[in-house]
């Protein structure tokens, strides 16, 4: 079962995926998809608000933010961080309840991010926004690195998502039944 769709006139057909007993989700997933990813980074920036940097979630949204920044002529961008590393210096976290991953996650940011986001307009960037999760994880850490949200945008708004007006998106994305029927 697949789910057509077309996104910044670039068209792919979504697997669907049972993510529980009643529902299934089309994945969609930019990694190794260059046309998918530079048209897409086209289009957001069109609809983008004013900004000093990007900000992303880790994983699925790196090629995109770094498509944006490219695109946009920024040379830096910052990722929350799925994990912590020895590198990373004055860390601070947030905690994530994702939709397809099982149980608790955390989000991480960089002490020495934190302090070039502070003070500056941060636009939020991610492939799909679905709960809403680590969108609002990722603005706890750029709230708690005195950084201004400028804006949040994704590819894909998903479920509920379609229906929030704090978010710029390309396409919405409807939730399927057990049968892989769309929901909502
Ligand atoms: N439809 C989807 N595809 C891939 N990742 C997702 N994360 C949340 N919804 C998703």
């Amino acid at each position: 079962m697949v789910y057509p769709i077309t996104v910044a006139g670039v068209k792919r057909d979504l697997p669907l995926c049972k993510l529980n007993e009643t529902m299934h989700i089309a994945a969609f997933v930019i990694f190794g998809d260059v046309e998918l990813t530079v048209k897409s980074a086209e289009a957001l920036l069109k609809k983008a608000p004013e900004f000093d940097y990007l900000v992303a979630p880790e994983a699925k949204a790196i090629p995109l933010i770094h498509e944006m920044a490219r695109q946009s002529g920024r040379n830096e961008y910052f990722l929350a961080r799925k994990a912590t590393k020895l590198y990373m210096n004055g860390v601070f976290e947030a905690t994530v309840r994702s939709i397809t991953t099982q149980g608790e996650q955390k989000l991480y940011m960089d002490g020495a991010d934190a302090a070039k986001i502070k003070g500056k307009r941060i636009l939020i960037i991610d492939d799909v926004i679905s709960t809403g999760e680590s969108l609002r994880a990722v603005e706890e850490l750029v709230n708690q690195a005195g950084g201004n949200i400028a804006g949040r945008m994704a590819i894909l708004a998903e479920g509920d998502a379609v229906e929030r007006n704090d978010i710029i998106y390309l396409e919405p994305l409807p939730l399927f039944d057990k049968d892989g029927r769309p929901v909502k």
